[in-house]
Formats: C-alpha cells, structure tokens, sequence
C-alpha cells in the first residue's frame, strides 16, 4: 500500500517535473511571466487585509495625526493589482497554453510515427490511452502547469494569511488550519476518483464517438440510409452516452454529498470564529482593525485552503491524464530493434518465407501455420487461396507490419528483424487491399507513394499515365489540383462549386496504383486485388502496363481473378495456413489439385455467363 503511495507520487512529481521542463522549453517567456504573475496576485488579498487594519486602526484610534494618505495610496494601488493582475495574467496563461500545446501535440504525433508496427495501433487499451494522450496534448500540459502555478501561489496566499491569523489569534490559526486538513484530503480524492472514472468510460466515449462519427460520415451516410440503419446507430450512440452520463451522475453524487459536509465544516469554523472574535472586540481586547484583520484572515485562511485543495485535485487530476501522454510519448518501440541495423541492400537473390507461423496475439487463431515459399528476385508471384487463407496478412509481414510469432522472413539471407525497417519500406512498393482515398488534390494523392514527388508534377504525371489515370486527372476542373472531395475546399475558393470532385471506384483504384508507381526505388512491388474495381478494358489495359512497369521488380501478386495470373512466373496456393501447392499456371492446373478446382469454377461461371449471353 505503502510501496503504491509512494509509486503514485514518485510518478506524479516526475509527470510535473517533464510538463514544467516542457513549458520552460516551449515558451519561456511566457512562464517567467506567468509565474511573477501568479506570485504577485498571491498577496495582494494580503496586502488588502493589512493596509485596511492599519487604515482603520488610524482612525478609530485617534491616531490621525499619523498621515492616512501613504496607506490610501497603498490600498488604491493594492486594488488597481488585484483588477489589472489576472488580466495580463489570462494573457501569458493563454500564450503559454498555446505554445505548450503546439509542443505537445508534435511530440506525441512524432512519438506515434515511431510506432514501425500495425499491432499497436490495434490494441484497445492503446487506443482509449492514445485518446486521452491527444486530449492531453492539447490542453493538459499546460494547464497542469497552470494548476501548479496555482498550487504555489495559493499556498503562498494561504501561508501570509496563517502568519497574520497567527499574530491575531494561534488558537483560531490552529483551528482554521486542522479544520483545512479533511477538506484537502477529500478534494484530492474526488479528483483521483473523477480521473479513474475517465480512464473507466474511455472505451464508452470511444465507442459513442464511434457511432457519431458514422452517423456523421459521407462514407457511411449511404448504405445507412438505404438500410435504415439511422434510428439504430442513433439508439447505440445515446446509449453509451447515458452509460457515460449515469456512471457520472453517481460520481457527482458522492461529490455532491462530501461537499456538503464539508461546507458545514467551514460554516461551523467561521461561525466560532466571528463569535470568539466579536467577544474579543466588545471586551476591548481586539481594535477595529484587528477585527477587520481577523475576519478577512480567517476568510483568507479558509478561502484560500479550499482553493489550494481545488487547484491540488485539479493539478493531480490533470497529472493522471498528462501520465497517459508521457505513457505514449515515452513507450519503446512496438517491434523490436536491431542495435545495429543492417543497411537494406538491392535484393539480389529474393525472399524467403522460412516455416512461418503467425496469429494476430496470442487470443486468436493461428493463420499462418508454418509457411516456407521462396520468392526470385526479379520474378512475379501470385498468391492464391480462399478468403480468409492469410495472403493479405503474408504480405503485412513481408512489409514488418507485424514480426511472424515463430520462423523468419528473409531478405537476400538476412532476416527482416535485423534490417533498418524504414529503409526495408522504402524498397517495397505496394497497393494494400484497403487502401486509402485521401481527401486531398489528386497531386497529393499520388505524391504520398514518396513524397518528394509533390514537388516534382513530371514524376506525379508518369506514374499516373503507367496507371491509365492521367486522361481522367487533366479533365478534371483544376487538373492534378483538384481536391478528390467535396468535404474541403481550397482556401481562398469557398465560393466556387467547382472544387472537388468524387472519382468512382475504378478511377481511384488506378489512383491507389499511381500512388504505388510514383516510388523511385522499389525492389518488391506488392499488389493485393490491383484489379479489384477495374471494368474489363481498363483490367487489360492496366495489366499491361502493370507487365511493363513490373519488368526487373520482384512481384507479389494477390488477385481471385485467376486469369490475371496466369504467366506468373510461380503461384502459390495457400490453405490451412501452410502453402498447399504452387508452380507455375499450366503445372497446377496438371496437378488437379485446389488451384485446378478454383480456375476451373471460375473459367466454368465464365463460359456459362457467355453461353448465356449468346443463348439470350
Ligand atoms: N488485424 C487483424 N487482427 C486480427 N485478425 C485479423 C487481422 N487481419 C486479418 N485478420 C484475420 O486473419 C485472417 C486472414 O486474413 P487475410 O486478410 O490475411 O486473408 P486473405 O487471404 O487476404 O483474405 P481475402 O481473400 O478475403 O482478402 C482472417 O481470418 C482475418 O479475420
């Protein structure tokens, strides 16, 4: 228990060190002023209390030869701080958020970035971690600084009162200050309790997010009106809302409840004091000041104990969330790392598959159960199998989205695991069956296969020329700077109806491809379903080129239209999570084997849908 306290606050000092070097880091002006600010504003209430005593105790004692003015000035000044202070202070809090927030937000997307892998990224927990990290990014670290910045100057506040208080009365000091104590302690375990609760309903508030966003998608809006699906997502989405809303409510019922206590406590100390203090008054044993004095120290002792608590379960709450930012920025890397990289060489010989085993973690089943294939450099594989076989996932692997649980994949003889992964990627060029429409310009679309190629229209073109998509690309309204969406516009041209287009599904299939030939270096061109969306002249026409773009890289080829892979050079059937057969077109379908079979039905549905065509 003891060992758990002790972790927590070693951890949260540590958080609240890294969010004020971060600060310090970001802006540093702003902080310097922030915190002369804030230290400033600490004992003006104070000063206010003490400059009144004496000016009362001047006149009420008779002492009125003694100038009033110094202390009026005082007090005039005292004022024109406490109006002007938190207004400039607003002022660098809000500079300092926003520079602390722009370095936060690029330190966690730099620290995803450093993610090589996909298997992260998939992890629930990382998800709901990454969510609160983000809305950490952009306000907490610097509003935890803020918070501490409260801390300190509210206990610099607190401190001049209780020294008044003290010099007035050590007993009601005493008693001002234990009566402190409970309400410090419940503040600061409410908001540990309110933090656990939004680290509790992450996975809700995703998965109500979740529905709004398809509620609120162009991509889902279809399907979702045509099956009606609206009232049913609508009802999912208010029913983690009110999960959320209900686990909430409990939460601000137990607040709700310990703040009434607590506000008894107060009334009750305050009520003893201004009894024991008028007494002291009517007996002569207090002057009007002293009274006055009295009454705002007590106040302030109160006042300020209960806002010290307030900014310490606020700072300690915005120190659990920050600690979620700090478990993704600093987390290690997701695949492991070689110590020494060995540079990724032209592939010479090709790839070995060597008896790989993978499954997705350890919950789920095997898919790849001891795959051995050996791909030739400079030849053209396809792979083959029913949905679901693992041909998709092969190639996630080939890439180091993942690392296989047991055997190894080899690149000229030397395995993935000991290459540098980023420059692995950059020898490989790929078209994923997933893959992405980018809602941005067509140029921006291709040039993402290697960026550098935004700057260079020639290379854009040509690889979109290989792709068969140029024709279509010049006709659009701005050419290769047309958005390929109607969810932005280009700054500048709100008003005109002209700027962004949807392209249909076959057009951005050959984007996707463009996107893939636009790569320089490619040693490995990896192309799962490049025909999925093509109409029949298109497929041709883009086999074609796809024959002459590909002539020198190794290819892996994922299609279920068996005839697009008919001169590969190998095919590789995979079933059961073991390569059941391969060879080339002609000696598989020698074999009668599964390949036979698949071609077969498939050439059958064919010539029965010509029959047909003819018949008719
Ligand atoms: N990220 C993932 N996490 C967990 N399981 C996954 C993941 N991706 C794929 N799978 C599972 O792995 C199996 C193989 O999927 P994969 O996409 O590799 O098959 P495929 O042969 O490419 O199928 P298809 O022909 O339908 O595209 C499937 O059962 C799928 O549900």
């Amino acid at each position: 228990m003891q060992t758990n306290v002790d972790q927590s606050v070693r951890s949260a000092l540590r958080a609240g060190r890294l969010a004020l070097r971060q600060a310090a880091q970001a802006a540093p002006g702003a902080l310097t002023g922030y915190a002369l600010l804030a230290l400033g504003q600490a004992v003006v209430p104070v000063a206010a209390a003490w400059l009144t005593k004496l000016l009362l105790d001047g006149i009420t004692t008779g002492r009125a030869r003694v100038d009033p003015m110094p202390v009026v000035v005082a007090l005039v000044v005292v004022g024109l701080l406490a109006g002007a202070v938190p207004h400039l202070s607003a002022y660098f809090r809000d500079q300092l958020e926003r520079a602390t927030g722009l370095r936060a937000q690029d330190q966690l997307y730099a620290a995803v970035e450093r993610f090589k892998g996909l298997a992260r990224f998939e992890e629930p927990e990382f998800q709901d971690r990454l969510r609160l990290a983000q809305t950490a990014a952009g306000v907490t670290s610097s509003s935890m600084v803020s918070d501490l910045l409260s801390v300190v100057a509210t206990t610099v506040t607190v401190l001049s009162f209780v020294l008044s208080l003290l010099v007035v009365s050590p007993v009601m000091c005493v008693l001002v200050v234990l009566a402190a104590v409970p309400v410090v302690l419940a503040e600061v375990a409410m908001a540990r309790r309110r933090a656990r609760t939004t680290w509790g309903l992450g996975p809700v508030e995703r998965r109500e997010f979740f529905y709004s966003g398809l509620l609120a998608s162009v991509q889902a809006a279809k399907e979702i009106r045509l099956f009606g699906a609206g009232p049913f997502l609508r009802g999912r989405m208010l029913r983690e809302r009110r999960t959320a809303n209900a686990v909430r409510r409990r939460q601000d019922v137990i607040e709700l409840r310990l703040q009434g206590l607590l506000a008894l406590l107060a009334a009750g100390v305050t009520g003893a004091a201004l009894v024991w203090s008028v007494r002291q008054a009517y007996a002569g044993q207090l002057s009007v000041g002293d009274l006055t004095l009295f009454l705002a120290t007590v106040a302030g002792v109160q006042g300020g104990l209960v806002s010290l608590a307030l900014s310490l379960a606020r700072a300690n709450e915005q120190l659990i969330l920050f600690g979620h930012y700090l478990a993704v920025v600093t987390a290690g890397p997701d695949l492991p790392e070689s110590a020494a990289p060995v540079p990724v060489p032209r592939l010479r010989h090709g790839i070995e598959f060597r008896d790989v085993w993978f499954r997705y973690s350890e919950d789920h089943d095997w898919i790849l159960r001891g795959v051995s294939l050996f791909v030739p450099a400079g030849a053209t594989v396809g792979l083959v199998g029913r949905n679901g076989a693992g041909k998709s996932t092969l190639v996630k692997l080939l890439c180091r989205f993942y690392d296989p649980v047991r055997g190894a994949i080899l690149w000229d003889g030397v395995d993935l695991r000991h290459l540098d992964v980023q420059e692995l990627r950059g020898r490989i060029s790929s078209v994923f069956q997933d893959f992405m429409h980018y809602d941005l310009s067509a140029t921006d679309n291709i040039a993402f296969g290697d960026v550098r190629a935004a700057e260079d229209p020639a290379l854009v073109r040509r690889a979109a020329s290989t792709a068969g998509i140029h024709d279509d690309l010049v006709a659009l309204p701005r050419g290769y700077d047309t958005l390929l969406t109607r969810l932005f516009k280009i700054e500048g041209e709100r008003d005109d109806p002209d700027t962004g287009v949807l392209l249909s599904g076959g057009q951005w299939q050959r984007v996707a491809l463009a996107r893939a030939f636009v790569r320089q270096v490619r040693d490995v061109m990896i192309l799962d379903e490049p025909s999925a969306g093509l109409d029949p002249l298109a497929e041709h026409e883009v086999s074609r080129s796809l024959r002459r773009y590909r002539s020198g890289a190794t290819s892996v080829v994922i299609s279920h239209r068996l005839n697009t892979l008919r001169d590969a050079d190998l095919i590789v059937v995979l079933g059961d999570g073991v390569v059941a057969e391969s060879g080339d077109h002609e000696t598989l379908l020698a074999r009668g084997g599964s390949y036979a079979e698949l071609f077969r039905t498939q050439a059958r549905g064919y010539a029965e849908e010509r029959g047909a065509v003819q018949a008719g």
